[in-house]
């Protein structure tokens, strides 16, 4: 019904608003709405009394008549000024629990997305939808609220005082009201254009301060600092440029109310003094006085209500990205019927698998793979960059669907397989290595849920992380710093490493898991990776050819097919790629 009375708004986005939020927040918007029913009436009842007030002041009225306004006065001040408060805390506890609960929501929904749906979307235009989306929803429904029940009841409160005090001069006011609708209506039409652009500019301002936290190194050592401040400021301006106009457009109404308030008001005056039907149209100063108070009180609730609009379409805007995030499709669903991997050898295989990245640039990134990784045995991918490597991996942990043919572990297809039973079996470390907000301990302890401290322990230990996190300040307890900035290339990728040793999964995935490492701890790494993986399924990549040898397989990829395979021996008995690369880096 709402949105019939406001044509041209986006009617389905704020009734699902509206229907969404107000059940959820039923008892708090009920006890908001009662207050407000409260303030409405009496603001009505304070102009009406005013007649009482020049009428009890008539020299012919006795005292005890004086007492009792002054009382109903007090008493109509202190309900209203009460209702008012607690119409601002119910709206408020109901707006703030649905900006928590929409965020949420939008959380939970953005954390079920599978990979592709982060390629697709920039982070800064999610930070957006969860901050400023959320605030948007609870704006809407605080101006629909406060506007419809608030507004709305203080006039036709202050309306009905208008009209049993002066019904000419009531009818005559009427007169004001299409004309300021039809004012407001030339200014909606900006609105919607102007907010939208405000979101995008705003979105520009987040990308550069967290391009400039994040790659603050590159940025000092090219020094970008003037080419990053320049970004900011066009992008500061440009959101500061959208206020003001968005501002200006809510601000003409305020002129424009002001002068036809003025203008009624002037012409109501003059009117009082006219004779109708040959009596005056006013008959007493106490009945214009309510009259008049009721009409200049009706001004800011008439102004709000007449601009409602603007602010509703301004908040959609918002609502509108909050549930873009929400509806998305989940690109990565898991089966109805999936199930976990029942006990077996942990072999790997990919069938007739196909592969290309959406928004990639439409190569198909793997050809009909035929591929078998040995159960508790490990196999290097050796190939150029770009090859499809790091994509066999991430196929193998399912971050993407092949595009045809099927993976499968010990002959189930992966697809069938639940989330948390997939990820269960496998351990992962990968060239970017991705610490947490947190201390030393808990980055390790991620890799399982379960672990003590001993097994902490021991994980570093054979990790060769041990001794340098034994020397940070706080030993196991020191802060990483924000995704590990505290700490060097090769001590994160080591506490990455003490992650996957502790997660104790049959399936070892790296991926150019030692490249931060010095050769002296990459010896050392190598030894203990290598320990880790016997009776594992290990799926290995890596550039440096020693730590491919000792691989029971090594797969030659190249693009995306492929080109050879065999046990190191074998493949380095002939003249091949992996022959050649092999004497490529041993100067051979
Ligand atoms: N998220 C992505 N979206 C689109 N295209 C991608 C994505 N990731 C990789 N690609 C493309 O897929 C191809 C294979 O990339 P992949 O990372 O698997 O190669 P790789 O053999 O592991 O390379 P490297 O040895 O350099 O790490 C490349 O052409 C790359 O540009």
């Amino acid at each position: 019904m709402l949105a019939k009375l406001l044509p041209g708004i986006e009617e389905k986005l704020l009734y699902r608003l509206l229907s969404e939020n107000y059940q959820a927040q039923a008892k708090w918007y009920a006890l908001a709405i009662l207050s407000m029913f409260f303030v409405a009436g009496t603001t009505a009842a304070s102009a009406w009394i005013m007649k009482d007030i020049v009428q009890s002041l008539s020299p012919d009225e006795p005292a005890y008549k004086v007492y009792g306004v002054a009382m109903a006065v007090a008493a109509i001040f202190a309900v209203k000024g009460i209702a008012g408060y607690l119409q601002a805390v119910f709206l408020s506890i109901a707006g703030n629990r649905i900006i928590a609960s929409q965020q949420i929501k939008m959380f939970d929904r953005l954390i079920q997305q599978g990979v592709s749906y982060f390629g697709s979307k920039s982070s800064s235009d999610t930070l957006v939808s969860l901050t400023q989306a959320s605030q948007a929803a609870r704006a809407v429904l605080d101006t629909v609220l406060l506007s419809f029940v608030r507004d709305l009841f203080t006039l036709i409160g202050l309306g009905f005082v208008m009209f049993t005090q002066q019904p000419v001069l009531s009818a005559v006011s009427i007169v004001t009201i299409p004309v300021a609708l039809f004012g407001i209506k030339n200014l909606l039409k900006k609105v919607r254009d102007i907010v939208t652009r405000e979101m995008v500019s705003l979105s520009a301002i987040i990308k550069v301060a967290t391009e400039t936290s994040m790659g603050i190194r590159v940025i000092k050592a090219f020094a970008l600092e003037d080419h990053m401040a320049a970004r900011m400021n066009q992008a500061v301006t440009r959101v500061e440029k959208m206020s003001n106009s968005i501002a200006r457009l809510q601000a003409a109404t305020m002129p424009m109310m002001d002068v036809l308030s003025g203008l009624a008001i002037a012409a109501i005056l003059a009117m009082s003094a006219t004779t109708i039907f040959g009596g005056r149209v006013v008959t007493s100063q106490g009945q214009l006085l309510s009259f008049l108070t009721a009409l200049i009180m009706a001004y800011d609730p008439a102004r709000r209500l007449a601009s409602m609009r603007i602010g509703i379409e301004t908040g959609l805007v918002g609502v509108k990205m909050m549930y873009d995030l929400l509806d998305h499709p989940i690109t990565m669903l898991e089966s109805e019927n999936a199930k976990p991997l029942p006990e077996g050898p942990r072999q790997v295989a990919f069938r007739n698998v196909s592969f290309n990245y959406e928004g990639g640039n439409g190569e198909t990134v793997l050809k009909s793979l035929d591929l078998e990784f040995a159960a508790g045995k490990s196999t290097a991918l050796v190939g150029p960059s770009g090859s499809g490597k790091s994509t066999i991996l991430n196929l193998t942990m399912r971050l993407y669907d092949p595009t045809d043919g099927q993976v499968e572990i010990d002959g189930m297809d992966i697809r069938d397989v639940t989330f948390a039973s997939l990820r269960e079996n496998m351990a992962f470390v990968g060239q970017d290595t991705f610490l947490f907000a947190g201390s030393v301990k808990h980055n390790i302890g991620l890799g399982r849920a379960d672990a003590t401290d001993d097994e902490i322990i021991a994980a570093a230990k054979a990790a060769n992380a041990h001794d340098f996190i034994s020397k940070l300040p706080e030993g196991y307890e020191s802060d990483v710093g924000e995704n590990g900035g505290n700490l060097s290339g090769g001590q994160r990728q080591r506490l990455s490493i003490a992650r996957a040793i502790l997660r104790d999964a049959p399936i070892l995935l790296l991926d150019e898991a030692t490249s931060a490492l010095d050769a002296e701890s990459e010896a050392e790494i190598q030894k203990a990776l290598h320990d880790l993986s016997q009776g594992r399924t290990t799926i290995l990549i890596a550039h440096r050819l020693s730590s491919v040898m000792r691989a029971d397989q090594i797969i030659v990829v190249k693009d995306g097919e492929i080109l050879e395979q065999g046990t190191p021996a074998e493949l380095l008995k002939n003249e091949n790629f992996f022959k050649r690369s092999y004497d490529l880096q041993y100067d051979m």
